[in-house]
């Protein structure tokens, strides 16, 4: 497994309050790996620094083939270099069917989705075919987007990143607000997901990290405090002692 992400001493303060700390780590192409950590670890600021949100104080961040240096540059550069992110509540395009809704994501590659039309090719078709698959979503590809239910919107913004061919996908909490038979389906869309590019999620919720079964980096003071399988990470003294052990860990 190559490196596809690295960062390496990252630090970023606000009002001098330390968010991140000379966070270093690495991320493999393809590779899925879980964030996990209390309230205030820095997951957040984490994700908004890798996507140039947010500027770091000190450190690099390299990426792809030829470690290109994410500092300084724009989010829309960064999302153009195939770097995509989830956020925690779905934004589709409510008023269009879920095909229309890949059908734009696929028709805008790494961009912004202005064009509402698609022309349609076989290609596009095929591929947009077996995103539906993939995102579960093939039974409802003509239902407005608006009819869907949390879990499905979730798993159409999933799609419709997907369909711009990301080589690393953030994805904060998706589990949130899902059903429990929606986050099963969503642990498989986000593994399959996995087999191609790389995919970073934050998550609380431990029952859903230990269906991932991935690497897990447990972040404290916005530093990596633990890396490894999670049984690994929750032996480790130091972690149940700052998040597992805590009533307020997990929302
Ligand atoms: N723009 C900002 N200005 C000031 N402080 C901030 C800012 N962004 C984050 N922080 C602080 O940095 C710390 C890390 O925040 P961050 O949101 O990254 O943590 P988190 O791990 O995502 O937390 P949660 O699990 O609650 O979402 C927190 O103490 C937060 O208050």
């Amino acid at each position: 497994m190559t490196s596809l992400l690295e960062l390496s001493g990252i630090s970023k303060s606000f009002d001098g309050f330390q968010a991140i700390n000379n966070l270093s780590l690495q991320i493999g192409e393809p590779e899925l790996r879980a964030v996990i950590g209390p309230n205030g670890a820095g997951k957040t600021t984490f994700m908004d620094i890798i996507t140039g949100k947010t500027k770091p104080d000190t450190g690099t961040i390299l990426f792809g083939d030829d470690n290109r240096s994410l500092i300084g540059m724009s989010e829309s550069d960064i999302a153009s270099l195939g770097i995509g992110r989830k956020f925690q509540k779905p934004t589709v395009f409510e008023a269009q069917t879920v095909r229309e809704n890949l059908a734009m994501a696929l028709k805008n590659p790494r961009g912004p989705f202005s064009v509402l039309f698609y022309r349609k090719t076989k290609d596009g078709a095929a591929r947009l075919d077996s995103i539906a698959e993939e995102i579960n979503l093939t039974d409802h590809l003509q239902r407005p987007a608006g009819e869907l239910s949390h879990g499905q919107k979730q798993w159409l913004e999933i799609g419709m990143l997907l369909a711009q061919s990301p080589r690393l996908l953030l994805v904060d909490e998706p589990a949130a607000g899902m059903t429990a038979h929606e986050r099963e389906h969503t642990t498989d869309i986000l593994k399959r997901a996995a087999q191609t590019c790389a995919v970073i999620v934050v998550e609380h919720d431990m029952e859903f990290v230990r269906r991932l079964n991935c690497k897990v980096t447990v972040l404290h003071e916005g530093s990596v405090l633990a890396e490894g399988s999670l049984d690994h990470v929750t032996k480790n003294p130091t972690v149940i002692d700052v998040y597992l052990g805590r009533t307020d860990a997990g929302h």
